[in-house]
């Protein structure tokens, strides 16, 4: 995501100074096209006024003042410069979006407009050049696989049915802490992305691979996983100066490739032992239900071009599945849970939700959280204090348009600020308040989900390409939470704070890990056998 493009991390921040000293003395010879590129953005003022927006300096744009939390400088600039304004980065012109009604008119009124992504030389390569969803721009084939996605892997009937696979992942996890951390401190950021990762892939293989070879698959998965986050939140110079990709100055092109074809592979022997089971090892156990692969091996054998998907496409979705969803969900808890340890009384409600839904006696199933209001409103709270994607997947305008009044030239890259939107005093009372009960609205009418309806709250976007992983996003934070929070008490360690403070990234996360120390809360101990 272009969000991503400015990395974080100091590290890779110097990457990207370094990357841009060198660009800076190639850029002397393209200097000239560039100021004509600048004088096209400005100079169009026929279809609608000119935007506002902070001065950069000549050729890089706003480029060198960004730092590291971007998300927090967009948000002070639109104080300045107001909900709609421009921002040259290099050759690229942004326009940062940041209220409900102007989000509306990107993701609703002008969605065709604002369906293309601008694709970055890493999220080409490593979506094999946009055949997934997420940086898919080719409507018929985006539609085909967010389709399966939406409609056979991820639909009622499919995650009802492949329930059990998620509760062996949790129930292990839970037996894991119970045998060997009792009483130590744990980085619950780091636990929390264990359990996700594992029951995710869990769903993908289903019921049907050898546990140690879901095991190798695993830690290979996750390598890679991490490694393509990694890779595509580099702050690299040739996606601000297209003209200078074929240098490949900072190696980003070559080393994606080279991830591409580790990640194809490692795929292509999954897929080949999954398709080499023989028949009744591939069928799952009577109450397992079908992973996704084997799904979307089922999809593939359809000989219907309508609805079937090539095995590109079926890596691609599988890497979607993993690249979006797992850190994303386990940042998230990690988030809840510290604003929980922050907030004690908060954590009693909860808790006191569980033993009331649950009983003190039992594992949470997955029956119990459509009762567990509590604690959906604390996730709900905390998805708003902290969307881990904040400033959403940018769009980017297929043609000339305007967007409230303003000009938008073709090829704009429009930032959505949820972020800023979520913490507007203009929007929400109290907006810096950690305070769940903002979401126990027993009026339906007036309740939030998490369909993007309402533009004030966003944590997974909105519109034809809101986040197609929201249910199976829903059951796992709400299963998984329920889980630890009701399994165990937490406690910090001695003379431990809380530190709330964030560190952007393609998903957004603690700048400090919260480390606690869990005891168990259940009475009946073999539970935890
Ligand atoms: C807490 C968990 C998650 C959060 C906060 C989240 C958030 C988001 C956001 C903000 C977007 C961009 C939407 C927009 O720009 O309007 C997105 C897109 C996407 N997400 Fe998620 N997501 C989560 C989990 C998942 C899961 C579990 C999956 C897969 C099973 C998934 C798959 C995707 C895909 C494929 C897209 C691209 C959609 C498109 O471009 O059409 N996400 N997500």
């Amino acid at each position: 995501m272009w969000s991503s493009m400015w990395d974080a991390s100091n590290e890779k921040h110097g990457d990207l100074k370094a990357g841009l000293t060198i660009f800076i003395v190639i850029m002397t010879a393209v200097g000239f096209w560039f100021l004509q590129t600048w004088n096209k953005h400005s100079r169009n003022p026929k279809q609608g006024s000119l935007l506002p927006g902070p001065r950069g300096v000549p050729l890089l744009g706003y480029l060198p003042f960004f730092g590291t939390n971007h998300h927090h400088l967009l948000t002070d600039l639109s104080r300045v410069y107001g909900p709609i304004y421009r921002i040259q980065l290099g050759t690229k012109l942004g326009i940062v979006v940041s209220s409900p009604s102007l989000v509306k008119e990107v993701v609703r009124d002008k969605d065709t407009i604002f369906f293309n992504r601008d694709l970055t030389v890493a999220q080409r390569i490593l979506s094999n050049g946009g055949s997934d969803i997420i940086f898919g721009t080719d409507v018929p084939k985006w539609r085909k696989m967010r389709k399966m996605l939406v409609s056979q892997m991820l639909c009622k009937t499919n995650l009802d049915d492949c329930y059990a696979l998620r509760k062996q992942e949790v129930v292990k996890s839970i037996r894991h802490v119970y045998n060997e951390k009792i009483g130590t401190p744990i980085d619950f950021g780091q636990f929390a992305m264990s359990a996700t990762f594992n029951t995710f892939l869990r769903m993908l293989w289903g019921g049907t691979l050898q546990e140690e070879k879901a095991f190798d698959v695993g830690s290979e998965f996750r390598k890679v996983a991490a490694e393509t986050l990694w890779l595509l939140q580099r702050g690299n110079v040739s996606d601000f100066f297209p003209v200078l990709a074929r240098f490949d100055i900072q190696g980003i092109r070559s080393r994606a490739k080279k991830l591409l074809s580790v990640t194809e592979n490692m795929l292509d022997s999954i897929i080949e032992t999954q398709m080499n089971k023989d028949q009744n090892e591939g069928v799952p156990k009577k109450d397992e239900g079908k992973g996704f692969l084997q799904l979307l091996l089922e999809n593939t054998i359809n000989q219907d071009s309508a609805t079937s998907l090539t095995m590109k496409q079926v890596k691609a979705l599988l890497s979607d599945i993993v690249v979006g969803g797992n850190d994303t969900t386990s940042r998230i808890m990690e988030w809840a849970m510290s604003e929980l340890m922050q907030h004690p009384n908060e954590m009693r409600k909860v808790q006191e939700e569980l033993t009331e839904i649950v009983g003190i006696n039992n594992l949470v199933e997955e029956f119990h959280l459509p009762k567990l209001h509590y604690l959906d409103a604390v996730i709900k709270e905390t998805f708003r204090l902290h969307p881990v994607v904040p400033l959403l997947a940018p769009r980017c305008s297929s043609q000339s348009t305007t967007i409230g009044g303003y000009y938008i030239p073709k090829g704009s890259i429009v930032f959505l600020n949820a972020w800023a939107i979520h913490r507007d005093s203009s929007v929400w009372d109290d907006p810096l308040e950690f305070r769940p009960p903002r979401f126990l609205n027993t009026d339906t009418s007036n309740s939030f989900g998490y369909q993007g309806n309402k533009f004030h709250y966003l944590p997974f976007g909105s519109g034809r390409r809101i986040c197609p992983g929201i249910p199976l996003a829903d059951r796992m934070l709400l299963y998984v939470l329920a889980s630890f929070l009701h399994s165990f008490e937490w406690t910090l360690p001695n003379d431990a704070t809380v530190d709330l403070s964030d560190k952007f990234g393609i998903v957004t996360k603690k700048k400090a890990p919260l480390i606690v120390v869990p005891t168990p809360r259940l009475s009946n101990l073999e539970l935890y056998a």
